[in-house]
């Protein structure tokens, strides 16, 4: 649409909303639903409607469709995810949602005084902690409606747990701290979400809390999240005034009465706030017909705008990616909850409304689209792993098929068919056996052997299907157990929790033998130590942590080696020519390996072998004895033996042209650098900045927020151990802060001096 135009149609559509008859009036009498707990019958209007109905008839891709009887059951399905920055409330709010759908009896708090701890975080470091440390996966039902649920971790150290959720979600939830709005990793989760095209609605929850400020928050996601979105909800009262909400779609306000905010109460829109509600509602509209031609169009012609059709302009802008819904309450004071269930179910894509896609093995990664329908072959994706108390847990999201128990599935990376013993579907830590399970659900298989990321069909095809971003450690550090005879469950405990979690890691130190553990960051490393006290009752030694440093090369450097040993039986001969070269700033890979050579100077079977050698070398680099990485190496010549040529021989060849050229290539130490957000009383500002200053980072942003200064830096991770404690000292335990991977960028000439002259005198000594 030319801007023009556009500029008209916001002006029509200015007028008509300030006419009045855009949307229905005011209801004019006050409905009271006495519904009790759980709703599962709940009265709900039906113009307003928590169930499918409402659904049928959309202009979506639904409407088509429904033609087939299995869609039609699947427009009854959200797979949704809760994810945010920490401590916004993620968890209590899936409490509320898993109380008002009638899945648990009772409400439990995050560190709560009853000490019960609520239901999504079920392990004992979670409860004690009060943070969410792994994704919990459940599933509960509003009005006819299926909703399976991820409530994720919010602290950064556990990010791939956010990963992997929304790699297989059709929908998220984001939601935000009024007080506290887009922080940084409410930054962070809304670009996972983006990486991943996940339709969401925004929740502003703590209403209740002083310093409560919707309108701050929102203007914060068009401008620090570049969304375009609007709220459909106007808050009545705030703080401890905050009673309720107005619902700019259908005009209605809403009240949340009964203990546990279970019985709603609609009324007129109180006087005093019918001013502002006309004013939102005409953002509300201008915003949706930016993203939305049909809404748009109306205007245009003049034409009145049902609360029915602009419902219908929010759900097609919202599953275009084109618009983001803004919903509020206080989760904790048990209002506004049931009105966010209705938006995922309005305007939340069930899984067939979502386009997916596999690679077809047999057609040389072929991208092919995936239909959903539970008749298809099956294709199914592992997601997530878990040590159960029944053995491996392995958490599947079905996109094409139906798998059932006792069938037969087949791994599409190993080839390897495997019976299906167990088919559960989760709740927290409690699940419950079903026979089968249809394209579009969320479930979990006992005793089935796979790594995170593998693919299972029914045999009939070879499809695999794309896996999540998996972020490379950041930090290290040395650990040994306390007692000898413990040796057995440390290695099981480190292999189990390397098996879950793709972003721990364990190694070996080729020098001191001793065994390392490497993870996004300090908590991270810290709840893996713990867990391997308290699940495998083994005590361990840890040594000082220790950042993942990496090395790269700046320059080409050309190389020709050969190697050539002919003491007695076999000889081995290899020769190899050509450069190293750093890779493109923008290339995805870290290393690439081209073969460029005319003509046959080296038989081709020996080319995995000199790979492997670049490979094996990249491995350590020479600086620090650390991984090089963003490097392509180009064979252009070399040469071979008839008798003497083997793939050691090669291997051994390109293993040592690397060592020849890698000094000449002008390598550099790389550090991870972080994004680290401080939050503090303006008073302590300068002696904030003033001490990043002094940890080498660089100030990336400050600005005020009420009475405090919130400064972004990047910094060093090198320079950022023991900052808690720094940070409460100097600011009289006021000052809070979040720190993230951002990326690996080189250290500076004196530190890298500084490193190599360490490394080589451990190296000495050694
Ligand atoms: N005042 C107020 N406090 C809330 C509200 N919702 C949650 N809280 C409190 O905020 C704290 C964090 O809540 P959680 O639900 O654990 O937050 P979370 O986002 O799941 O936390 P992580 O998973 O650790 O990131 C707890 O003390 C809650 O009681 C709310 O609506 N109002």
């Amino acid at each position: 649409m030319g801007r023009v135009v556009y500029q008209r149609l916001l002006a029509r559509a200015r007028s008509i909303v300030a006419r009045g008859h855009a949307l229905p009036p005011p209801s004019s009498s006050s409905r009271i639903f006495d519904q009790p707990h759980p709703p599962s019958s709940w009265p709900w209007p039906p113009t307003y409607g928590c169930n499918g109905r409402r659904l049928a008839g959309l202009a979506s891709p639904l409407e088509e469709a429904s033609k087939e009887p299995w869609r039609d059951a699947m427009q009854k399905i959200r797979n949704i995810g809760i994810s945010a920055h920490i401590d916004s409330g993620k968890t209590t709010l899936t409490e509320r949602v898993l109380f008002y759908t009638g899945r648990i009896n009772s409400i439990h708090e995050v560190r709560g005084k009853d000490g019960v701890g609520a239901k999504m975080d079920s392990m004992d470091l979670e409860r004690e902690k009060g943070i969410t440390i792994q994704s919990a996966a459940t599933h509960c039902t509003w009005g006819d409606n299926q909703i399976n649920i991820i409530d994720t971790p919010g602290h950064v150290d556990f990010t791939i747990e956010v990963e992997r959720a929304l790699r297989v979600l059709d929908g998220a939830v984001l939601v935000l701290c009024s007080v506290g709005g887009v922080q940084s990793q409410s930054i962070t989760v809304d670009r996972q979400m983006r990486r991943y095209n996940v339709p969401r609605l925004a929740f502003i929850n703590k209403l209740d809390r002083a310093g409560a400020d919707p309108w701050k928050v929102i203007d914060q996601v068009r401008k620090k999240l570049r969304h375009n979105c609007a709220a459909v909800q106007l808050p009545i009262g705030l703080e401890n005034e905050h009673r309720g909400l107005v619902d700019l779609v259908h005009d209605r306000a809403f009240y949340f009465n009964g203990v546990h905010g279970e019985t709603i109460t609609t009324a007129e829109i109180p006087i005093d706030l019918t001013a502002a509600v006309a004013d939102k509602r005409r953002e509300l509209i201008e915003a949706v017909s930016e993203a939305d031609d049909e809404l748009a169009e109306m205007f245009l012609n003049d034409e009145p705008i049902s609360a029915d059709e602009l419902e219908k302009a929010i759900r097609r802008a919202t599953t275009g990616l084109r618009f983001i819904p803004v919903f509020m309450g206080s989760a904790f004071k048990n209002k506004g909850v049931q009105l966010l269930l209705d938006g995922v179910v309005n305007f939340l894509p069930c899984p067939v409304e979502v386009s997916n896609f596999t690679l077809d093995q047999n057609k040389k990664e072929e991208k092919v689209a995936l239909s959903g329908s539970p008749e298809g072959p099956l294709v199914a994706l592992a997601f997530k792993l878990e040590e159960g108390r029944f053995g491996q847990l392995t958490y599947l999201r079905v996109y094409e098929g139906t798998i059932r128990r006792g069938d037969l599935m087949v791994n599409s990376k190993t080839g390897k068919k495997i019976k299906v013993p167990r088919l559960v579907r989760m709740h927290a830590d409690d699940m419950e056996d079903i026979q089968e399970a249809h394209a579009g659900e969320i479930v979990a298989v006992f005793g089935v052997e796979c790594s995170t990321g593998d693919t299972f069909t029914d045999g009939s095809v070879r499809y695999t299907m794309t896996s999540m971003n998996v972020p490379e450690p950041v930090m290290s550090l040395a650990i040994t157990t306390a007692s000898k005879d413990v040796g057995p469950q440390f290695s099981k405990a480190l292999n189990r929790f390397q098996k879950e979690d793709p972003t721990f890691r364990v190694c070996l130190d080729p020098d001191s033998g001793q065994t390392i553990i490497s993870g996004m960051g300090e908590l991270h490393l810290d709840i893996y130590v713990e867990r391997i006290r308290r699940e495998y009752k083994v005590d361990t030694v840890v040594g000082k942590p220790r950042v993942n440093f990496r090395e790269t090369v700046t320059q080409r450097a050309e190389f020709d080696y050969l190697h050539k040993k002919q003491s007695g039986g076999q000889g081995q001969y290899g020769r190899v020519v050509g450069y190293i070269e750093p890779l493109p700033e923008d290339s995805e890979k870290k290393f690439e390996f081209l073969n460029m050579m005319i003509g046959q100077a080296i038989p081709s079977q020996f080319m995995v072998a000199i790979e492997k050698g670049f490979i094996e070398a990249c491995n350590s680099g020479s600086l620090i004895g650390h991984p090089v990485e963003n490097l392509r190496v180009v064979l252009t010549d070399g040469a071979s033996h008839a008798v003497d040529s083997s793939e050691l021989a090669f291997k051994l060849a390109a293993l040592y042209a690397f060592r020849q050229c890698y000094a000449a290539a002008r390598p550099v130490i790389l550090e991870p650098l972080m994004l680290v957000e401080i939050k503090a009383p303006m008073e302590f500002q300068g002696s904030v900045i003033g001490d990043i200053n002094r940890r080498k980072g660089m100030i990336v942003g400050s600005e005020q927020d009420g009475d405090d200064a919130v400064v972004n830096a990047h910094v060093p991770l090198n320079n950022m151990f023991g900052y808690s404690t720094a940070l409460r000292s100097m600011t009289q335990g006021k000052g809070e802060f979040t720190m993230e991977y951002h990326q690996h960028s080189a250290v500076p000439q004196d530190v890298q001096l500084q490193l190599v002259t360490n490394f080589k005198k451990k190296a000495d000594s050694n």
